[in-house]
């Protein structure tokens, strides 16, 4: 898998080269790129904003540089094969579905945008070359697409395949299928008591029926309490 990052920001991409997403740079597993934006540009200044058409505050970020960057990082001809990822506010929510599915591709780029966001041909043009996904942490803003494009990216390269020591880890993830798509259970270790708090009985009695039963009870629990919104009437039902 080949990742590349464009931003006005690439040393925010160093961080990749650290713990594990390091270490699947150095098995081959996944090559990073990042990319300073302010090199297509032409100016002294090396300018990449203007003043939003129609008005409003802030800067836009100017569709010039981004193309001149695609053209020589990406290339000029369609190819549905390479994904490419603007994080935004405005994008449809990420989620552990849309990792796995990135976990498969053999490309990705993210655009990582500043100021009050990217001109919208950018956008416009890219889903005419290439898959596009824009894409939401959640319900909240941040200065820059750089740190959510390294949430995305631990989210998806975590999935690919060899990546993880114990892949069975994980099948009982929070979200994940073998969960039903449910938050994990409450998770426990030595010592069994620890400043008067003690581990589950059921966790040390050895009767994995039990065990299983109890950490499915816990799962649908804290799921109706803290994410009613991943309980359907149909997996209410089932569970
Ligand atoms: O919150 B975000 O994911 C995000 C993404 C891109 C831009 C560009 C300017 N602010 C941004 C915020």
């Amino acid at each position: 898998m080949r990742l590349d990052y464009l931003s006005i920001f690439p040393g925010y991409f160093d961080v990749l080269g650290i713990s594990l997403l390091g270490k699947a740079a150095v098995n081959g597993l996944v090559d990073v790129y990042a990319h300073d934006l302010r090199d297509w540009t032409h100016d002294r200044h090396r300018t990449v904003d203007d003043t939003p058409c129609g008005g409003g505050a802030g800067m836009v970020m100017k569709p010039d540089p981004w193309g001149e960057a695609f053209d020589e990082i990406i290339g000029t001809e369609p190819d549905p094969s390479v994904h490419v990822v603007f994080p935004s506010p405005s994008g449809e929510p990420f989620t552990q579905s849309v990792a796995h599915d990135l976990s498969s591709v053999e490309r990705i780029v993210f655009c990582c945008g500043r100021y009050e966001g990217i001109d919208h041909r950018v956008i416009d043009y890219a889903r005419s070359m290439w898959t596009v996904h824009e894409v939401s942490l959640g319900d909240y803003v941040l200065n820059g697409g750089e740190v959510a494009a390294l949430a995305i990216t631990e989210a998806v390269v975590r999935l690919v395949p060899g990546f993880m020591g114990n892949p069975q880890s994980l099948a009982e993830e929070s979200f994940s299928a073998g969960q039903d798509g449910l938050l994990e259970y409450p998770l426990f270790t030595r010592p069994v008591s620890w400043r008067g708090l003690d581990v589950p009985e059921v966790l040390m009695s050895g009767h994995h029926g039990r065990i299983a039963k109890w950490r499915r009870d816990e799962s649908i629990r804290l799921t109706r309490e803290r994410r009613p919104d991943l309980t359907d009437s149909d997996v209410s039902a089932r569970h």
